[in-house]
C-alpha cells in the first residue's frame, strides 16, 4: 500500500495542545521505523499547513490528527487561526476541500466559558462537511475538572483509529479502549493491596497519609498501583505506550528531542498573522521587543506589600521606535517572563544532568531551567506520574503515582490543585525526587506567555503601553507557606526601584536621583478580535468591569479622550505620531471594527458611556482618580461603583446594573440606541452572572423574545462582548 501523509496539527495560546501534539508526534515517530503506514510524521501548527499541505487535502491521501483549544471567548488560538477561518469560509456542497482527509479531533477547553471547546467542535464540522471521514468522535477535554483523562483516552485511540482507517480496515473492528467518560470524576476502585510499605520519613509521604485518614481514605501507600490505570503520562506513561502496541508495534523511551518546543516555535516563526502596515518589522511570540519598564505604581494596597494582602500594580512599558509593536484598546500585551533564578537555584542542584542536545545544539542547564521549562506552574497528574520514576525513595515514588493516579484524583485536587503546587514545592515535600535535565524538558511545557489587557490608549501622549494585575500573594493551605506568583511577583520585585523608592532619596527630584539600571521585559501585541471599541465613537457603550477587569476600560475611555483631543484640534501629527493601531486584520475577524482616529477626525459627538466597577472596599478602587477625572471631564458619563464589604447602594455590579433608573439605561443604550456592552474580568463567577442579570434587564423588551433569547442574540450580533478569565 502505498504511503499516505500523517499530520499532527495543533492550535494553542498557552502552549497545551502544543505540548500534546508534540509528545503525541514523538510516540508516532518513534514507531515509524517498522510501521510503513505513513511517510514520517509531520507536527505543524495550524496556520503553517494552510498554504503548504491544505491544497493537497482534496488531491492525496492525508490522515489529520489535530489537536485545539479554544481561547479568549470563543475564539480560535492565533496560530490556528488562517485554518479555523479558511474551513469556516468553506461551503460544505462546493468545496470539498477534504475529500482525501481522514481526521480525529481532540478539543483542549474550560467549561466555565461559554463556548466550550468551540474550536475544536467548529473544526471537527468542518472537516467532515468538507469532505473529511471522521475516524473517531470529538474528544473534548475540559481544564476545569482536568485534562488528563480524556487526553489520556485520545492518545490511547486516535493512531489506532486513524491508522486502521488509512488501511481501509473496518473502524468497528479496531481493537482500542473505550472513550474516557466525559468529565466524570474517578471512583477509587482497588482498596485491596494488604501489604503497606514501612513507615516513611519522607514529609510528602506523611502530609498525603494524613489528607487521605482527614477524607476517610486508604493510606496511599496500601494501593496496588501497579493494578491501577494511571492517566496518561504523556512521556514516561505504559498507557501511551500501551496504545501504540496496539499496533503491535511498541516503543522505546520516547526520549528524542525533536519535538522540543524551542525548535518548534523556531519553525513557526513566521506564520503570526499580524503584520504591520506602517513599518516592515513586527514583533511577536518568536521575536518579541525587549522592552524596558518605564514606570510602575501601587494602584491598591501599596501598604501590604510583605503581608500577604491584596495588591495591584500598573506597569509602563516602552514601546520601540520602528512601530514594529502597533495595538488599539482592548489588545493585550504577551509577556514572557522566564524563571526567577531564586525558583531555578532552588531546584537546579537535584536536576541531574549538566547539559542536553537539542537538535545538534548544546544548550546548559541554567539556561534551559530559566528560560524554557515551565517548572512553576501547577503540576498535571501526567507530570506527577513521570517524576515518579525519578524517585529513588520508593513510597515517594508510590505517593507520586497515586497523585497521578485516577484514584488520586480526589487528594491531588487537595493537595495540588488547592495549593498550586508547582515542582519547586515538590521538591521540598519529597526530598528523594532528582530527575534528569532531559526528563523534565520533556515531561513539561515551554514557559507560556501570560497576556493582560492594556490600560493606555496609542493615542495618547505617552511613549509605552500599560498593563495592570493583582500580585498573587498566598498561604498554601498545606503548610502556611507563603506563595508570590511567579510572574506578578517577579514583577513587584524587579519594579522594586519605581514601587519602594530609596527613602534616602524620595524627597529629591527624579532627575537627580541616582539613575538605577530599568528592568527590562520581553513583549509582543496580543491583539484582541472582537473586543473592540467601535469605529464611530458616538455609539454609546457601557463596561462591566470589576477589580482588575476595569483594565481594558481604561484604554477604552482614554481613547476616547484623546480622541476627542485629535478631533478637535486636528493636529494630524498627533495621530500620526502616536497611533499604533496599523494592523492588518480581516474584515470578517471584527466584530466592532479597529480604524483608526478617523471617527474621531470626523468630530462627531463621543456616545454615552457607563462604567460598573466594583471591588472589597474604597481603599481597593483603581483608578479611582482616573475615573472621576474622566467623569469630570465628561468622557464618562457616569461611573456606578459598589464595595462588596461595605454598606452601599449594592454589593456586586450587578445589583447596581439591576437598579430600575440603571436597567432602564441599559435597555435605551444598548437595544434601543445600537450600543455595545463590554464585560470583563472572571468568569467562573462574574461573567456568569453579569449575563443572568443582563437577561433579567432585557426580558420582556420590545421584539427580545424573552431575556435569554435576547442576550444570546446580542452576543450573536457582537453587541455583548466579553474579555473573560478563569
Ligand atoms: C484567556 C483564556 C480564554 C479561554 N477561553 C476559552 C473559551 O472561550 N472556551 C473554552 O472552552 N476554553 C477557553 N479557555 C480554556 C483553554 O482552552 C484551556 O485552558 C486550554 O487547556 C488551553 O490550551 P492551550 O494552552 O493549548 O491554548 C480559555 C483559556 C484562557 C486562558
Amino acid at each position: 500500500m502505498a504511503e499516505q501523509a500523517l499530520l499532527i496539527i495543533y492550535g494553542s495560546a498557552t502552549g497545551n495542545s502544543e505540548h500534546i501534539a508534540t509528545q503525541l508526534h514523538k510516540k508516532i515517530q518513534a514507531l515509524q521505523p517498522t510501521d510503513s503506514t505513513f511517510t514520517p510524521a509531520i507536527l505543524l501548527d495550524g496556520n503553517s499547513c494552510v498554504k503548504t499541505n491544505l491544497p493537497n487535502w482534496s488531491k492525496s491521501p492525508t490522515s489529520i490528527i489535530l489537536i485545539t483549544s479554544t481561547t479568549g471567548d470563543g475564539d480560535s488560538p492565533e496560530n490556528i487561526s488562517r485554518l479555523f477561518r479558511t474551513l469556516k469560509r468553506k461551503s460544505s456542497a462546493v468545496d470539498k476541500i477534504c475529500g482525501c482527509v481522514n481526521f480525529c479531533v481532540l478539543a483542549l477547553g474550560d467549561t466555565n466559558y461559554s463556548k466550550f471547546c468551540y474550536t475544536g467542535e467548529v473544526l471537527d464540522k468542518k472537516f467532515k462537511e468538507c469532505g473529511g471521514t471522521r475516524v473517531m468522535p470529538l474528544t473534548k477535554a475540559d481544564e476545569a475538572t482536568g485534562l488528563e483523562e480524556q487526553v489520556s483516552s485520545f492518545e490511547d485511540r486516535a493512531y489506532a483509529c486513524i491508522k486502521a482507517a488509512a488501511l481501509g480496515q473496518d473502524l468497528s473492528d479496531v481493537d482500542v479502549p473505550p472513550p474516557a467518560p466525559n468529565g466524570d470524576t474517578p471512583k477509587i476502585t482497588n482498596v485491596t493491596a494488604p501489604t503497606p510499605l514501612p513507615t516513611s520519613t519522607s514529609p510528602g509521604v506523611i502530609l498525603l497519609q494524613k489528607l487521605c485518614a482527614a477524607s476517610s481514605l486508604p493510606d496511599p501507600l496500601t494501593f496496588d498501583i501497579s493494578g491501577e490505570e494511571v492517566l496518561g503520562g504523556l512521556q514516561s506513561s505504559q498507557a501511551s505506550s500501551v496504545a501504540l502496541d496496539i499496533q503491535g508495534k511498541g516503543e522505546e523511551g520516547g526520549s528524542s528531542l525533536n519535538g522540543y518546543p524551542l525548535s518548534l516555535n523556531d519553525s513557526v516563526a513566521e506564520s503570526g498573522t499580524i503584520t504591520s502596515t506602517s513599518s516592515h518589522t513586527h514583533y511577536t511570540r518568536q521575536q518579541p521587543y525587549s522592552s524596558p519598564i518605564t514606570s510602575a505604581r501601587y494602584l491598591a494596597g501599596k501598604e501590604n506589600y510583605g503581608k500577604g494582602e491584596r495588591r495591584v500594580i500598573e506597569i509602563c512599558m516602552e514601546l520601540p521606535d520602528d512601530f514594529g509593536y502597533e495595538y488599539t484598546p482592548g489588545d493585550s500585551v504577551g509577556i514572557l517572563i522566564p524563571n526567577s533564578p531564586e525558583s531555578v537555584n532552588s531546584i537546579e542542584s537535584r536536576i541531574k544532568g549538566e547539559s542536553v542536545m537539542i537538535e545538534g545544539e548544546e544548550f546548559g542547564k541554567d539556561g534551559v531551567l530559566r528560560e524554557r521549562v515551565n517548572f512553576n506552574g501547577v503540576l498535571r497528574r501526567r507530570e506527577l506520574i513521570g517524576l515518579s520514576e525519578a524517585c529513588t525513595d520508593p513510597s515517594e515514588s508510590t505517593c507520586l503515582k497515586y497523585l497521578g493516579s485516577k484514584s488520586g484524583s480526589a487528594i491531588y485536587t487537595k493537595f495540588i490543585t488547592a495549593n498550586s503546587l508547582s515542582l519547586v514545592h515538590l521538591m521540598e515535600f519529597f526530598p528523594s525526587l532528582s530527575p534528569g535535565l532531559e526528563e523534565v524538558l520533556n515531561l513539561f511545557t515551554c514557559i507560556p506567555p501570560r497576556y493582560y489587557s492594556v490600560t493606555t490608549s496609542p493615542l495618547q501622549n505617552v511613549k509605552g503601553v500599560g498593563v495592570a494585575f493583582s500580585v498573587v500573594d498566598y498561604k498554601m493551605e498545606v503548610n502556611g507557606d507563603r506563595r508570590l506568583g511567579h510572574v506578578t511577583g517577579h514583577f513587584e520585585e524587579i519594579c522594586g526601584m519605581y514601587l519602594r523608592p530609596d527613602p534616602r532619596f524620595a524627597r529629591l527630584p527624579i532627575a537627580l536621583r541616582p539613575k538605577l539600571p530599568c528592568p527590562s521585559v520581553k513583549i509582543f501585541p496580543f491583539p484582541s478580535k472582537h473586543f473592540k471599541l467601535p469605529a464611530d465613537p458616538s455609539y454609546p457603550i457601557v463596561m462591566v468591569g470589576p477589580g482588575t477587569g476595569v483594565a481594558p476600560f481604561m484604554s477604552f475611555i482614554n481613547h476616547r479622550k484623546f480622541g476627542r483631543k485629535v478631533a478637535k484640534h486636528e493636529t494630524e501629527e498627533t495621530c500620526e505620531g502616536e497611533w499604533r493601531g496599523g494592523f492588518e486584520l480581516e474584515g470578517e475577524e471584527l466584530a466592532v471594527g479597529t480604524e483608526d482616529a478617523q471617527g474621531y477626525r470626523s468630530s462627531k459627538e463621543i456616545g454615552e458611556s457607563h462604567l460598573f466597577f466594583g471591588c472589597r472596599t474604597r481603599k481597593d478602587w483603581i483608578f479611582e482618580e482616573e475615573i472621576k477625572a474622566f467623569e469630570k471631564g465628561g468622557e464618562l458619563t457616569k461611573a456606578h461603583v459598589c464595595f462588596s464589604r461595605e454598606e452601599g447602594e449594592g454589593k456586586y455590579v450587578q445589583d447596581l446594573m439591576k437598579k430600575e433608573e440603571n436597567a432602564e439605561k441599559i435597555r435605551d443604550l444598548i437595544a434601543k440606541k445600537n450600543g455595545y456592552l463590554y464585560i470583563c474580568g472572571d468568569a467562573a463567577n462574574m461573567a456568569r452572572d453579569v449575563l443572568l442579570c443582563l437577561e433579567e434587564i432585557f426580558d420582556g423588551c420590545e421584539g427580545g423574545g424573552g431575556g435569554k433569547k435576547m442576550v444570546e442574540k446580542l452576543k450573536c450580533r457582537g453587541k455583548i462582548l466579553l474579555d473573560i478569565w478563569s
